[in-house]
């Protein structure tokens, strides 16, 4: 009997979770050992709140913000991303544009801008994507789907340390309440939430080095 589209199971991996999980660390890892593409989903809704702002468009105006999106000028390269030719590398990783980019992803026409230009990286070396909802709504026939976690003060503590700044006091303090403000706005939202998709294994990391998080993906991924 002929295999329906639907049926058909993607050359995907997908995995999600809330912020400061490890996604992207581990999501890039994956890819380069599987000798597949990388997708940092997130970096498109960062641009987009970027190139809104670099235009003074308020970050609820649907119509406009969805119209950018569509047109986002954008290079992925190696090492750097180029937004209307500058160098955004560092400029989208700030807090602000977290903030910005967990605001337009709440709005539907945003999302549908940005999905068939998420889905145009697949190709037939196969995806590593990491985001939201890259399981429920972007490769919903990915062939693994992982919900990446962990404790919000370890994630706080990993972006500290990312960031260079202390792992106790006032900054730590303030990265705990910037994540869990933002998982707080990206679980409430009613398009696309952040949640576990229902086929998703999830893998709490907390306790884990980035190597055995790693390694428990991999090994998912070979008996599939
Ligand atoms: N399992 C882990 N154990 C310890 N640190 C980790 C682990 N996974 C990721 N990290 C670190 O946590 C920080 C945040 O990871 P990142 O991949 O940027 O998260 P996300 O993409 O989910 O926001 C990075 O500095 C990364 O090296
Ligand atoms: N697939 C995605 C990816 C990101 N988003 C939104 C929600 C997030 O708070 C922001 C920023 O995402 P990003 O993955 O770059 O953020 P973190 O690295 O996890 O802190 O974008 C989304 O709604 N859907």
């Amino acid at each position: 009997m002929a295999v329906s589209q639907s049926e058909l199971r993607m050359k995907v991996i997908a995995i999600d979770g809330p912020s400061a999980s490890g996604k992207g660390t581990v999501a890039a890892q994956v890819a380069a050992i599987l000798n597949r593409d990388y997708l940092d989903s997130g970096a498109l809704y960062r641009l987009t709140a970027l190139y809104a702002s670099q235009q003074n468009i308020d970050w609820h105006n649907e119509h406009e913000i969805a119209t950018l999106a569509y047109k986002l000028p954008v290079v992925f390269s190696t090492d750097s991303i180029l937004l209307n030719g500058m160098d955004v590398t560092a400029a989208i990783r700030t807090e602000t544009i977290g903030m910005g980019a967990s605001a337009i992803a709440a709005l539907p026409a945003v999302r549908t801008a940005l999905l068939q230009r998420q889905r145009d990286f697949l190709t037939p070396r196969g995806l590593v994507a990491d985001g939201r909802d890259m399981a429920s709504v972007v490769f919903p026939q990915a062939e693994l789907k992982i919900f990446l976690t962990a404790s919000a003060p370890i994630r706080a503590q990993r972006r500290a340390l990312q960031l260079g700044l202390a792992t106790d006091g006032a900054d730590y303090q303030r990265i705990l309440n910037e994540i869990e403000k933002r998982d707080q706005a990206d679980r409430s939202r009613t398009v696309a939430p952040l949640k576990p998709a229902n086929d998703a294994i999830i893998l709490d990391t907390s306790l884990l080095s980035i190597k055995e998080s790693v390694e428990k993906v991999l090994d998912w991924y070979r008996k599939i």
